[in-house]
């Protein structure tokens, strides 16, 4: 099997992991392009000067421009849905299968919208991002919230005159950012799609990102933040975050019968200090996320998902969702350890318009939280039932 090599020699060397994954100004990126915001107040009544939203599109606007749908990434996601990784893209698209002619989201009909995350660091601004004093942001740069995030996507739409979403779709975070627009901004979106998200982030949920959070903070190199200039990033410290992350994306099944007890190499884990295959599995995928991804962005996104809950200031949750006009699809995976299936229960349950009544829609799989990514054949059944309502 290809993962039977071992990554050992990749996870140490800290020489080759650049200071930070953050896409910096100059980069060269084929499809991305970028709005100006301008400042932009936020709920902790900050105002973040200078905002810029780096997005992609695909189809076409009709005459009325009411054929858009915002389709909103993960956690570590960015704009580019669709296409091959390649200079200043370090990942290939996240959902191939979902968009595209034909495809669920069938782009011979609507115009695709996917923005990059206020805070992220594929192009929007966060704190990987030059501030107006010329240096990067760093420590300095705001807490957000998911409802900040909106906004800036509301900017977004603002700028490309779209009044009114035909849809607007999100996995994970980015489900948390569709509920938020079918919540917050009742009149602009026709239907919502919550997949994999949580009405909000659980005491549970809050305790295990904080080992996340602390996991980047306790590495030297972070520097509380302002380690752009160093020679060395918190490359550890985000990779032992995102190790933890892995297991909440993946389900305990998942991984038992994919790697078993296996040993990585020909060495003995318990006389001759080798590894297990799922060690080496962890590894690998820390290992790769340090060289995609700023530090600063992983905690400033992590904290904004945190601050989740539809309900804050709104009364109870079904008083808060009453407001929804959007027929919504909430989808929830059977094997989800990080937003378990209880949480789209009860979201179902309270929201006046589902496209299933009151009961959330049932992906039945193995893979755990990811299987919004990975399960595409239920999810881009359960996004064209959506677009057909
Ligand atoms: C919406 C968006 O947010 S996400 C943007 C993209 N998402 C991510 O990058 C999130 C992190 N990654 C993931 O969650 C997953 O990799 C997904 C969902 C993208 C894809 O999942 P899968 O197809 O199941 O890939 P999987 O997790 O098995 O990883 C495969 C890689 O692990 C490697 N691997 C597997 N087993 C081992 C092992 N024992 N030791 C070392 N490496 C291993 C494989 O060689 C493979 O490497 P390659 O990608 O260079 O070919
Ligand atoms: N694999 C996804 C999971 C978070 O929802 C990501 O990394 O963004």
């Amino acid at each position: 099997m290809d993962w039977q090599r071992d990554s050992s020699a990749a996870s140490t060397s800290a020489a080759r992991v650049p200071v930070t994954g953050a896409w910096r100004e100059g980069d060269p990126v084929a499809d991305r392009r970028f709005v100006d915001l301008g400042s932009l107040r936020l709920e902790s009544g900050r105002e973040l000067p200078r905002v810029r939203v780096a997005y992609e599109t695909w189809g076409e606007p009709n005459a009325a421009r009411d054929n858009a749908v915002l389709v909103l990434h993960a956690l570590t996601g960015d704009a580019h849905v669709v296409g091959a990784a390649g200079p200043g893209q370090p990942t290939a698209g996240w959902w191939p299968e979902l968009v595209g002619p034909g495809l669920a989201i069938d782009t011979d009909r609507w115009w695709v919208i996917a923005p990059n995350v206020l805070g992220g660091c594929q192009g929007t601004t966060g704190p990987a991002s030059v501030a107006p004093d010329g240096a990067e942001w760093g420590s300095r740069f705001p807490r957000l919230t998911i409802r900040d995030q909106v906004a800036a996507q509301a900017g977004l739409a603002d700028a490309l005159g779209i009044e009114r979403f035909a849809a607007v779709v999100g996995g994970s975070m980015g489900g948390m950012h569709a509920l938020e627009w079918g919540v917050g901004m009742p009149e602009r979106v026709a239907r919502v799609g919550v997949l994999a998200a949580p009405p909000a982030t659980s005491p549970d949920q809050l305790a295990r990102n904080s080992l996340q959070l602390e996991a980047v903070r306790l590495d030297p190199r972070f520097a509380d933040g302002d380690y752009y200039d160093a020679e060395s990033g918190p490359w550890r410290g985000l990779a032992l975050a995102r190790r933890m992350a892995m297991l909440e994306y993946r389900s305990g099944t998942e991984l038992d019968e994919r790697f078993g007890r296996e040993w990585q190499s020909a060495l003995d884990p318990h006389t001759a200090g080798g590894r297990y295959a799922v060690e080496s599995y962890l590894d690998f995928h820390g290992n790769r996320f340090t060289r995609r991804f700023d530090a600063n962005s992983y905690l400033v996104l992590t904290e904004a998902m945190n601050s989740h809950d539809v309900a804050r200031g709104r009364g109870a949750l079904a008083e808060a969702v009453a407001r929804v006009r959007a027929t919504t699809l909430v989808l929830g995976i059977t094997s989800d350890r990080y937003f378990p299936l209880e949480g789209q229960r009860r979201l179902a349950a309270a929201l006046p318009n589902g496209l299933d009544g009151h009961e959330p829609t049932i992906v039945d799989s193995p893979f755990g939280h990811d299987a919004f990514l990975l399960d595409v054949e239920a999810v881009g059944a359960a996004v064209t039932r959506l677009l057909a309502a």
